[in-house]
């Protein structure tokens, strides 16, 4: 594998966690927008503003079951002396009166029913009692009603031509309600990313496979791709890679053909048979064959090769062919680490959320337990979140080495330790990255 020789292969700069993520943020950028049906707009990323259609409520509205009435012709009305009111006619919801009402007389009318020209209030039906006025129906009113009492005007909850959401903005099911009422029976919204997954590595076997000795399954892809569909792509599962630079390269060109982004785990280190640094080499040294090179924006680029943390130092990013491509660690920690600080950013601006917004947010926690760190770079520890007396605490996990993913299913978080510290004790206020923006 002479491709992978050399003292290049050594000399790769490492760059902090945030250099490296504004990088992929810059490389990032929104995606198509394609037009789906308001049932599957949630949970999606808005592709155009959408603004209101119409004054809402588009009409005075009641707000009770009662009587549409005159609030002059109450204005003296007390349960000793009520005021007494001709009944001209009833309005349902999604009904329009039949008759004005005049002074002296009343409609009777339904929640969400259109008031009546003529009314300026409605009466609760609680506070009214039915009666008859020479032989034709009638309603006593026992309270004086204010004017606009229980009327919705319109144009008071919204006006024509306000903006509902900006491009980006993440549709939850209170959209989905003002979508719905303004008429939007199609949403347009940031297409799915495409992100093509490949795992590295001649000790890989399917998960289906029996134990051979000296292998493993390949459990990266199933984590990779469960964590794109998480954060709103698509995930084309390709499979298992032998370590053979020229079949790895030829699958990539493949892959970048029909995805948006890829993914590589595996591969990334220093070892004889890390296929993707020789491929990121290549990259960095512009020695890739393939794409055509644009004049300002290169379409084969190295983002970085090596970031100041752990787990994840190898962790490496380019463009290849115009297209994102990230070579995860294959140590399922670390894969994780590097997948939630780098590819979830680059899948949430792709869709279209602004690029500070993209980044993984973070909440300070009071440690529940020491923490010592080997290590002179930033730490990303695993960690359990909990409340308590109306403070996060973090726990932080066992097993949490980034050949091991024992702790992976259980965290809530990423403690951030720091370069340069020797760790942190118990009480201590520490920086915690959260996991899929949720604390639990
Ligand atoms: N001499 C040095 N060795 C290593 C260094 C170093 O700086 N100098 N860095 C270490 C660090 S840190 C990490 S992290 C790993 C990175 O390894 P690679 O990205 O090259 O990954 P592999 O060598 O392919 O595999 C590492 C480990 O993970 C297992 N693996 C790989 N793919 C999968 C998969 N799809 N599913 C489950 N497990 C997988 C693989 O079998 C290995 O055990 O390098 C250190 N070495
Ligand atoms: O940086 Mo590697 O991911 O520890 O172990
Ligand atoms: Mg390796």
């Amino acid at each position: 594998m002479d491709d992978l020789q050399g003292a290049s292969r050594f000399n790769r700069r490492a760059i902090k966690v945030d250099a490296a993520q504004r990088l992929v943020l810059e490389a990032a950028l929104p995606g198509r927008v394609e037009m789906v049906p308001l049932g599957q707009a949630c949970g999606r990323r808005l592709g155009e503003p959408l603004t209101v259609t119409c004054d809402w409520p588009p009409f005075a509205r009641s707000g009770l079951d009662g009587y549409a009435v005159r609030s002059a012709d109450t204005a003296q009305a007390s349960p000793k002396e009520p005021a007494r009111l001709r009944v001209v006619g009833t309005v349902a919801a999604g009904k329009l009166a039949s008759a004005t009402v005049q002074p002296g007389t009343a409609v009777r009318i339904m929640t969400g029913g259109a008031v009546p020209e003529g009314a300026d209030a409605v009466v609760m039906l609680e506070q009214t009692a039915e009666a008859l006025e020479a032989g034709l129906p009638a309603v006593l009113v026992k309270r004086a009603a204010l004017p606009g009492q229980n009327i919705a005007q319109p144009g008071e909850e919204f006006r024509r031509g306000s903006v509902i959401a900006a491009p980006g903005t993440l549709l939850r099911p209170g959209h989905a309600a003002l979508l719905g009422t303004f008429g939007y029976a199609d949403v347009p919204v940031y297409a799915r990313p495409r992100v093509a997954v490949l795992a590295t590595g001649a000790e890989l076997q399917p998960v289906e496979a029996p134990l051979a000795p000296g292998c493993i399954r390949d459990s990266n892809s199933a984590m990779v791709a469960a964590l794109i569909e998480q954060c709103g792509g698509v995930p084309i599962q390709l499979g298992r890679l032998a370590d053979e630079p020229e079949a790895v390269a030829a699958a990539l060109e493949e892959a970048m053909l029909q995805a948006d982004v890829v993914v590589t785990t595996g591969g990334v280190s220093v070892g004889d048979y890390d296929v993707m640094a020789a491929i990121i080499r290549r990259i960095r040294e512009g020695r890739s064959e393939t794409g055509v090179e644009a004049d300002e924006e290169p379409a084969n680029k190295l983002l970085f090769d090596k970031v100041s943390m752990r787990p994840g130092s190898p962790t490496s990013a380019a463009l290849m062919n115009g297209k994102l491509l990230f070579a995860l660690s294959g140590n399922p920690g670390a894969c994780f680490v590097g997948f939630e600080l780098f590819v979830r950013p680059a899948l949430q601006r792709l869709q279209g959320s602004e690029p500070e917004a993209s980044l993984p947010a973070q909440v300070t926690a009071k440690l529940a337990a020491d923490f010592d760190k080997g290590s002179p770079h930033e730490r990303f520890v695993r960690t359990r979140l909990y409340v308590h007396s109306g403070i996060i605490h973090a726990d932080p996990l066992a097993f949490g080495k980034s050949s091991m993913m024992a702790s992976i299913p259980d965290a809530d978080g990423l403690i951030r330790i720091p370069a340069g510290s020797s760790g942190a004790e118990s009480g201590a206020l520490v920086e915690v990255v959260l996991l899929n923006n949720r604390i639990l």
